[in-house]
């Protein structure tokens, strides 16, 4: 079966590079915004037959997903045979529990939308915490592709002797893979939060940086909280300038010169999501990843 591949808007460059390593052909699609605010897409090149991979980066899901529902509903009835969908990004994974009584589970809901949208996800590094893989709340066939491979090359490159620094106990998954794939070592801080921007970071007792520099590696960056409290406790702590490594970047610019004030010295961030701290590539692995679904 052929494949082709369809960017949603804003994603025609990781498109771009998918198609050039999986040697398939790429094309757009066309998103039309109504006066009243309504959306409809429009595909530009015939998809019957084929197998189609969506890509889409969906950060600020909400403007994004119904798009993907449409161009993926769109391609079904214009005849597409399989429908995958990659997102670098896989939102709303984090209200995995009803944390206050009466609130929705988000990530079951989304799970529920996009297992009756398309037949197979390829996604890098899901906030996973409660769940113990996207098995549990997705009912298709779902690829989770690790950034530490790429993480780990760049700080290899970029820092010299680091320690790498996970701020809660969710980042040690993360953390603990860099840190072996480098031969580095690494310390897991520990995190309440009290509210969406106000949390509190712990070292543990006893953890030493033995000169190294440290690097805070986490999933996500949101409203940068998290780092730059981790930053402040580090430097209080006499670590020095934190570098930052996030894999998801979803934070905006006033984040950003906030952690800056938090004194870190260097935020970089894999490009899942586009952002002006990407720095670190990810398509080969995704399409590393996508290649299991391109057998048949
Ligand atoms: O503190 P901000 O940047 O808002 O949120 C990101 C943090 O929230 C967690 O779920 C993520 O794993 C990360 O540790």
């Amino acid at each position: 079966m052929n494949t082709i591949i369809l960017a949603l808007p804003g994603a025609e460059t990781l498109a771009e590079t998918l198609a050039q390593q999986l040697h398939c052909p790429a094309s757009t699609l066309e998103l039309h915004r109504f006066p009243d605010g309504e959306g409809v897409v429009r595909l530009r090149t015939s998809v019957d037959g084929q197998r189609v991979l969506l890509v889409a980066h969906l950060d600020r899901p909400d403007d994004k997903t119904l798009p993907l529902v449409f161009a993926a509903d769109a391609a079904r009835e214009l005849g597409a045979r399989e429908l995958g969908l990659v997102a670098p990004y896989l939102p709303y994974m984090r209200q995995d529990d009803r944390f206050r009584p009466g609130e929705a589970i988000t990530s079951r809901t989304y799970a529920r939308l996009l297992s009756s949208t398309v037949d197979f996800l390829v996604t890098m590094d899901p906030h996973l915490h409660r769940w113990p893989s996207l098995d549990a709340i997705y009912t298709i066939r779902t690829r989770v592709v690790a950034a530490a491979p790429a993480i780990a090359e760049w700080i290899q490159r970029e820092v010299e002797r680091p320690i790498i620094v996970g701020p809660d106990s969710e980042s040690e998954q993360w953390v603990a893979d860099v840190a072996r794939r480098m031969g580095a070592p690494h310390v897991v801080m520990s995190k309440v939060r009290h509210g969406d921007r106000d949390v509190r970071v712990h070292l543990p007792a006893g953890a030493d940086h033995a000169g190294r520099t440290p690097v805070l590696v986490d999933d996500i960056i949101s409203s940068g909280h998290t780092m730059a409290t981790a930053a402040h406790v580090l430097r209080g702590a006499g670590w020095g300038r934190p570098w930052c490594v996030g894999v998801h970047a979803l934070l905006d610019v006033a984040s950003v010169d906030m952690l800056h004030r938090a004194g870190i010295a260097r935020l970089a961030s894999c490009d899942t999501v586009p952002h002006a701290t990407n720095a670190i590539g990810v398509a080969p692995l995704l399409a590393e990843g996508i290649r299991g679904f391109l057998a048949a």
